[in-house]
């Protein structure tokens, strides 16, 4: 067992605002230290007014320009070493909204050295996995989100399709030995780093998808990214089972200060309750005799139970901002830190046996005794006797019985059918005879029947004699049996239990994810499209295509964007270069093969046919030898290479399609929001135009059914080219300079969209 608090590190995120006033200090042997200086008159809120200086100790305190590789190093790296030995391990990130969490656990949006610790852990552990020939690893991944109280999995591939509320809550169970066990949670098996990779990333594009502007669900809902490990030394049947949670709290900030409202206010109360009750546990394990700590209070705490006080080594990561206004958040996330510093775990080496493979012990054990026994037996045993097998021991019995010869023996061997049966042939003859009575021994006055009889008395009792030493037999016998049966039995049940275990989790779904993912990244804004397909109906109108060219041209995300294609395409061409190398190398290793072959023939014939050698090695062969060597050595280094930069394009993939999703996400909220304040504009306007819409929308059961039906048709109306548009744009925009309909509606319609395209096209310079 290992004893040890929970590790606290700090992480300040860059700042291009004048920051606060604050210091790091990591040269004190006791840790490192973060101190903040915050001027009287500044202070505000809950901040001390009398205290100018907040000074916070940690394991160790990364400043600004820290880069991902060195949290990693410094943080992860020792966790995931405790997993790869066979303890739990927790990695969790705390800290207000837009901190770092995010990009500390997962990794930023931009670069591919902004990897967070999920995909370098995953690197390291299967980098070691193959490395590592004396032991066999198994890995599974979880990644769970927690909103609103609710847990959903964020590998269920029906998040593409459905609204969150539409998909199956993840339920916690408890077992009676306290273990927490999440129903309608999937285990996902992942053989290499690839399929984790592609585990992560389908996980984080559902977590996007699920985001709608009134649900920004990565700031306000938690996720937990979990690495089941399983390993055993071949042929061993001790299992070592360990997890590795990596977990992205919600923003930490409090409700008072966020100027929150409506159902974004609930969500703040339900992330501020469940950060609450994570203080309350924290604050319950870090005070000496507590003995209820209220884990059961949240479905958070409830998760991640093992990791807080209990069998896991954990570590916390807490964000801090030091620009002015965020400080006393700041200073309150760090007091946060320095609770959860008091808190002693106990990790213990999660050893068990395989139920599977002690019952193949077991049955192989029983194997060989039964073996033995037919050895000493010389006979095959099966499970009933045959009939010529009866037929011959009720002889024997006959003759047993018929001899009169007292030191008669019954010979059967050590097979305990037999005895049953000869036991019962005895007891069916002894009670066939009429009882000896109670009597004098006046044998004097007996006849010869009566003699006859004393006789088998006598008989009786040596048999009796026997019967119970028989007996004695027996029953240890079979109580040897028993033991050995219970053993089957027990180890059964285990089996039954784990593999019920198993299946809760077990509905399978990566490789169809994984497909989906992949076809998706190779085109160009396919999710996205569905994404609005599902809030809005249809494919995007011309109009609407148009709009979206326009506004992409202009997103804040677009440099990144294309950035990522320019890399990604020198990466791509990188990799072809290499991938030609690589086959070059193997070409020419399997070229010096034969080559190396041939003069082999070659000195070989030469032996045959008498032509004198010298002992000593051929100095051909050698050099073909070490340029086979030299070869290899290269085609091993050029494939490391290919695998890194695989790795990389495939990252730059994923992050290129998740901007291309914000980016629709963006440009579809910015949309409705200009439909919108159209209608608004244009409510007065007609009072016709009111009266057209109600009637359209009489047998609606919504009531916001009107501007849905009037959106829909402001979306679909068949667009002006751009040129038409840029015309459009500089011609003053009277009724009479657009082709209308006559249909007051339609041409209400028509005067909308031309306004949403002017101000659009001001905006953006045309
Ligand atoms: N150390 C860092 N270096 C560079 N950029 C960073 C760093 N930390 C955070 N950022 C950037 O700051 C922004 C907010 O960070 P992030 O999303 O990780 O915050 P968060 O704490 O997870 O917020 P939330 O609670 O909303 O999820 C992101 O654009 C991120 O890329």
């Amino acid at each position: 067992m290992v004893k040890q608090t929970i590790q606290i590190f700090a992480r300040v995120k860059p700042t291009e605002k004048a920051p606060a006033v604050y210091s790091v200090d990591n040269e004190e042997q006791s840790g490192g230290r973060l101190e903040f200086v915050v001027p009287r008159d500044l202070a505000d809120g809950f901040i001390n007014n009398k205290r100018e200086s907040y000074r916070f100790r940690f394991q160790k305190v990364f400043d600004q320009v820290t880069k991902q590789e060195e949290i990693f190093e410094t943080i992860a790296k020792p966790v995931a070493d405790n997993v790869l030995a066979g303890y739990n391990g927790t990695v969790f990130a705390y800290g207000q909204t837009g901190s770092g969490k995010t990009f500390t656990i997962t990794g930023g949006a931009e670069r591919y050295s902004d990897r967070g610790i999920i995909p370098r852990t995953l690197s390291y552990l299967y980098q070691h996995f193959s490395q590592d020939s004396n032991m066999v690893y198994t890995t599974h991944i979880s990644y769970l989100e927690i909103y609103n109280e609710v847990g959903y999995d964020l590998l269920d591939p029906r998040h593409e399709a459905s609204k969150l509320e539409d998909l199956p809550k993840v339920a916690i169970m408890e077992d009676p030995d306290q273990n927490i066990h999440l129903k309608n949670l999937s285990l996902q098996p992942s053989a290499n780093e690839e399929e984790a990779l592609n585990l992560l990333f389908l996980g984080d594009t559902n977590r996007m998808i699920a985001e709608t502007p009134m649900n920004q669900a990565s700031t306000r809902s938690h996720c937990i990214f979990t690495i089941h490990l399983c390993s055993r030394e071949p042929g061993s049947a001790t299992l070592r089972r360990s997890k590795l949670h990596l977990v992205d709290l919600a923003g930490s900030e409090r409700v008072g200060k966020t100027g929150v409202g409506g159902q974004i206010l609930t969500e703040a109360k339900y992330i501020n309750l469940s950060l609450h009750y994570l203080e309350q546990v924290i604050t319950a394990l870090s005070e000496k005799n507590r003995s209820h700590i209220p884990y059961r209070n949240s479905m958070m705490t409830s998760v991640l139970r093992d990791s807080l006080g209990g069998n896991c080594m954990t570590t916390m990561i807490a964000t801090v901002s030091v620009d002015k206004r965020n400080v006393d958040e700041s200073i309150s996330t760090c007091r946060f830190a320095q609770r959860v510093a008091l808190i002693k775990n106990e990790a213990l080496l999660n050893e068990e046996l395989d139920p599977a493979l002690m019952i193949a012990r077991l049955k192989k054990e029983i194997q060989l005794l039964k073996e033995e026994l037919a050895m000493v037996t010389g006979e095959q045993r099966h499970d009933e006797l045959t009939p010529e097998e009866i037929q011959g021991l009720e002889e024997q019995v006959k003759v047993f019985l018929d001899d009169p010869d007292p030191d008669r023996t019954l010979d059967l061997g050590p097979d305990m059918r037999k005895i049953h049966l000869c036991f019962s042939l005895l007891k069916a003859k002894v009670w066939e005879k009429p009882c000896v009575q109670n009597g004098t021994d006046n044998t004097s006055h007996l006849t010869s029947s009566d003699k006859q009889d004393s006789q088998t008395h006598g008989e009786l009792l040596k048999l009796k004699d026997m019967l119970t030493q028989r007996d004695n037999e027996i029953s240890i016998l079979v109580s040897m049996l028993k033991k050995e049966k219970k053993k089957v039995q027990e180890a059964n049940a285990q089996l039954a239990n784990f593999s019920n275990g198993d299946t809760s989790h077990s509905s399978s779904t990566s490789t169809l994810g994984e497909k989906r993912l992949k076809a998706e990244i190779s085109e160009d804004f396919p999710l996205a499209q569905h994404l609005m397909n599902r809030q809005r109906g249809p494919e995007l109108s011309m109009g609407r295509q148009e709009a979206f060219e326009v506004f992409r041209q202009d997103h804040e995300d677009r440099l990144t964007i294309d950035d990522n294609k320019t890399i990604l395409k020198q990466r791509f061409a990188e990799a072809k270069a290499l991938g030609e190398q690589v086959n070059q190398a193997r070409n020419r290793v399997n070229e010096l093969k034969k080559q190396l072959e041939m003069r082999r023939m070659q000195m070989a014939a030469q032996g045959v046919m008498g032509v004198q050698q010298n002992s000593e090695s051929d100095p051909v062969e050698e050099r073909l030898r070490n340029q086979i060597e030299e070869e290899k050595k290269s085609y091993k280094s050029t494939f490391g290479r290919l695998k890194g930069l695989k790795t990389e394009i495939e990252h730059l993939q994923h992050l290129l399609h998740k901007s291309k999703i914000k980016l629709q996400k963006d440009f579809q909220d910015w949309w409705t929001q200009e439909a919108t304040k159209l209608q608004k504009d244009q409510r007065p306007e007609s009072v016709e135009v009111k009266q057209s819409l109600n009637s359209t929308t009489r047998h609606s059961s919504s009531p916001d059914h009107a501007i849905s039906t009037r959106e829909r048709k402001l979306r679909d109306l068949p667009a002006p080219s751009a040129r038409d548009l840029r015309a459009l744009s500089s011609t003053a925009l009277s009724p009479s300079s657009i082709p209308l309909t006559g249909d007051q509606q339609t041409d209400a319609d028509i005067m909308a969209f031309i306004k949403a395209r002017q101000s659009l096209l001001t905006k953006t310079g045309f």
